[in-house]
């Protein structure tokens, strides 16, 4: 085990024999073990010093490009958790169809739940959100709840790893040991991509469920183009990345509308935008820095809205709409957003679900579009709809 300099902890006391597993369409890293946790938020001055330490250490030792791997919470405020790994490879996606490996007789049975906050209390609080957009400049605020599971048996992460990816074949797919556990998912949304001087993100807001029947499943997406609320709602979110990130990227191409995507549970309104960083020596933590939390995340105007949420929610969503992903010394990386994931720890479960709220809300409908979004990853775990 490496000695470890100021600012990061001795990586024993993580769980450092738990893969890190980060699977994307452009980019697939596999890890294992530790040697050392930079645990510091981003937004210390002294952040860039200690990756830089980070990175020198381990040139020294005579890796070529080091990377670090990891989670960032929401708030850049609170510590990341970036791991140097002990060893690591990139991948390229399996060439194979992923959803011939649903495990179907992966299943658990729900000894205990509970909604945080519940059903009447999570109202209230979309109904505090709707009173704010009246006297003041606040546009759109994300609102989230948490499911906390008590399941009748651990659970045997790898199956439930191989289910996430078998049921969300386009999704980036993440195990990632935390200190509360691991965190599993499956998520749709990319904060953050560059390679060499080209930078992507693919932000997605508005939302609507899926429908078994085809018919039904097409108009819930045609319905979800109209809806001049999801539009908005999207629109805020594409605005504030362009305004944020242009000081950073040139040449940014952002198509003028939203296209339509779909997950297995979820439709949603995406758009893609692309550029160049202006200076050779930007990197992904600093793209972070500049655009998140995004209005898909956060809302509108950005301080505005994490105000908000401090004060409505009452829980911390620590690195549940944060980001995950990787990041090389040449300033490279790929960070997608934390949702449509648990956070594992034996028997124990918590699910995260969000949605943004604007004036045209209904609270009622948040709370249903939240518990949409949770059946990504209750589907993994074999959990049935009645269950809860
Ligand atoms: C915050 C979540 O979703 C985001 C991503 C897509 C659509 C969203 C929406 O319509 O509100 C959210 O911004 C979540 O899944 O927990």
């Amino acid at each position: 085990m490496d000695t470890l300099v100021s600012g990061f902890f001795d990586s024993a006391s993580v769980t450092t024999s738990m893969p890190f597993l980060f699977y994307s369409k452009s980019s697939s890293v596999r890890c294992r073990g530790a040697k050392s946790v930079l645990e510091c938020p981003l937004t210390d001055p002294t952040f860039s010093r200690k990756l830089d330490d980070l990175f020198n250490r381990e040139k020294a030792q005579g890796v070529d490009n080091p990377i670090v791997v990891g989670a960032i919470p929401f708030d850049l405020a609170q510590p990341c958790h970036l791991m140097v790994p002990q060893w690591f490879t990139f991948q390229s996606a399996p060439p194979f169809d992923m959803s011939q490996f649903n495990d179907t007789g992966f299943k658990h049975r729900v000894r205990a739940h509970q909604f945080v906050p519940n059903h009447d209390v999570f109202i209230q609080c979309v109904e505090q959100a709707l009173t704010r957009f009246d006297d003041t400049d606040l546009k759109k605020v994300v609102l989230s709840r948490l499911l906390e599971l008590e399941l009748d048996k651990d659970v045997d992460l790898t199956r439930l790893m191989g289910n996430v990816m078998a049921q969300n074949p386009n999704a980036y797919h993440f195990n990632i040991p935390v200190k509360g556990g691991v965190m599993i998912g499956a998520s749709p949304e990319l904060l953050i991509r560059k390679k060499d001087e080209r930078v992507y993100s693919n932000p997605l807001a508005g939302s609507a469920k899926r429908q078994d029947d085809q018919a039904l499943d097409g108009a819930a997406a045609d319905a979800l183009w109209q809806s001049k609320k999801d539009q908005y709602e999207h629109r805020l979110v594409v605005d504030s990345i362009r305004s944020a990130i242009s000081g950073y990227v040139s040449d940014l191409r952002i198509p003028e509308e939203p296209s339509l995507v779909n997950t297995p549970t979820m439709w949603h309104l995406s758009t893609q935008i692309e550029g160049c960083v202006k200076e050779s020596a930007t990197n992904t933590f600093d793209l972070i820095k500049a655009i998140h939390p995004t209005p898909a995340m956060g809302g509108t105007p950005t301080q505005h809205a994490k105000q908000a949420i401090d004060e409505i929610e009452p829980h911390d969503r620590h690195f549940f709409s944060g980001l995950v992903g990787w990041a090389d010394s040449k300033g490279n990386g790929e960070w997608a957003i934390a949702i449509r994931c648990a956070e594992v720890n034996g028997a124990f479960v918590r699910l995260f679900a969000g949605a943004g709220v604007v004036p045209d809300s209904n609270p009622e409908n948040e709370w249903i579009e939240t518990g949409n979004k949770m059946r990504t990853m209750l589907n993994a775990f074999g959990i049935k709809r009645d269950a809860l």
